[in-house]
């Protein structure tokens, strides 16, 4: 069974989700007359039977894996491969892999002619629930992550749940911080299965198309996070914040993980949060295994990363916080004291 979920906006398209779904390639890739089809060394596999689903020429482009994929540099060698093999506007880009890779390839399809049809088959619990689907591509650079990059839906998404068989175990924990930050800005029935404990195959997919639902009905209306779409970065100020000092070698959802903590605390400590709701962040992520706490005397590095956040104003930094579960807000210009006291609360 194919779970069709649609993203709204200028160029609707939907998000597939199911099994054995590389039949659904053709289509998803319009009439385009040509593939790349970019994938880091342990999707090769996938990366070859996705590309021979195609049924259109492909030429296969191996990027390094994880984040040392989404630099500067590795888009340039991409442009340069497209350039040698005369891409144009009427082929497209294939992105085979976790969040890193379809990031990468998406903001190869973005920068290429200026902006070329691309598809991301998503082989991550987190990519699947999360980088795959609303359009923000891009890659780290040294001052941060994501800063550079581009807004470009896809032409389609493929969330093939047979590749989540061999992803490690670690990656699968790591996607479940966002379906949880999912659970609490909308969906508080995501955190009722994830305290069950079950997370066997068929709460998996309901746990993915609940995630998915939760962002395609966001970035559905606000693709450039002009508003609304700001609650999905929430657990990123401080998240990203730790990517940054940790040079890229953390997981992204480990580091959203404490982010959680850190925003839940806030929220908590400004008075806009009640504690049972706080208190219910560390213990959903707890339950899953993800880490809630970081290193004390980080704070002065990670407070000064925390301000090329995409979400400050000026010199103001702002959060996104909770005033109740599923009740996402902003939280602008903290006290600098404030911020202390709840990063105290994940400090070890
Ligand atoms: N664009 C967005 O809206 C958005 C949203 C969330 C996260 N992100 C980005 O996504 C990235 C994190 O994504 P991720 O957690 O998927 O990490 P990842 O892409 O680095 O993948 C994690 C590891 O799992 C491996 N892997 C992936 N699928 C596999 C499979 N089926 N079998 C075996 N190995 C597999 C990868 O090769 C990699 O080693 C970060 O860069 C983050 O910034 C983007
Ligand atoms: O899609 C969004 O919007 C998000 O914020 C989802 C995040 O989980 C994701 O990590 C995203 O890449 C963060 O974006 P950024 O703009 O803060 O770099
Ligand atoms: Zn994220």
């Amino acid at each position: 069974m194919v779970t069709r979920i649609q993203v709204a906006g200028d160029r609707p398209y939907e998000v597939l989700v199911g099994r054995e779904l590389s039949g659904e390639l053709p289509s998803l890739i319009g009439g385009a007359a040509r593939a790349a089809v970019l994938f880091s060394a342990p999707l090769r596999a996938r990366a070859e039977l996705i590309a021979a689903a195609t049924g259109v020429k492909t030429l296969l482009i191996e990027v390094p894996d994880a984040e040392a994929g989404k630099t500067v540099e590795v888009a340039a060698r991409c442009w340069d491969e497209l350039g040698a093999n005369n891409f144009t506007r009427t082929d497209v880009v294939i992105g085979v892999g976790g969040g890193a890779v379809t990031d990468l390839a998406g903001f190869v399809a973005a920068s290429w002619l200026r902006g070329v049809p691309w598809v991301p088959c998503s082989t991550s619990l987190l990519g699947m629930v999360d980088a795959a689907v609303g359009g923000k591509t891009g890659v780290n650079i040294a001052a941060g992550k994501n800063l550079v990059g581009a807004f470009h839906p896809p032409a389609g998404v493929l969330c093939d749940l047979d590749s989540l068989a061999t992803l490690p175990a670690d990656d699968l924990t790591a996607g479940l911080a966002e379906v949880i930050k999912c659970g609490f800005i909308a969906d508080p029935a995501i955190l009722d299965l994830i305290e069950k404990g079950d997370l066997g195959d068929d709460v998996l997919r309901e746990l993915v198309e609940r995630a998915i639902r939760v962002k395609a009905e966001v970035v559905g209306v606000d693709l450039k996070e002009s508003g609304l779409r700001e609650i999905l970065n929430y657990g990123h100020t401080l998240g990203h914040a730790i990517e940054k000092r940790e040079r890229y070698t953390w997981k992204h959802g480990h580091a959203v993980a404490v982010g959680l903590i850190f925003a839940a605390e806030l929220a908590r400590l400004a008075g806009r949060l009640d504690d049972e709701t706080a208190r219910r962040h560390r213990a959903a992520l707890e339950r899953v295994g993800l880490p809630t706490s970081y290193a004390a005397d980080a704070w002065p590095e990670l407070l000064s990363a925390m301000r090329v956040d995409k979400k400050t104003r000026a010199a103001t930094l702002r959060f996104v916080v909770l005033d109740g579960l599923a009740q996402p807000g902003i939280l602008s210009g903290p006290d600098e004291s404030l911020l202390e006291r709840a990063y105290a609360e994940v400090a070890r």
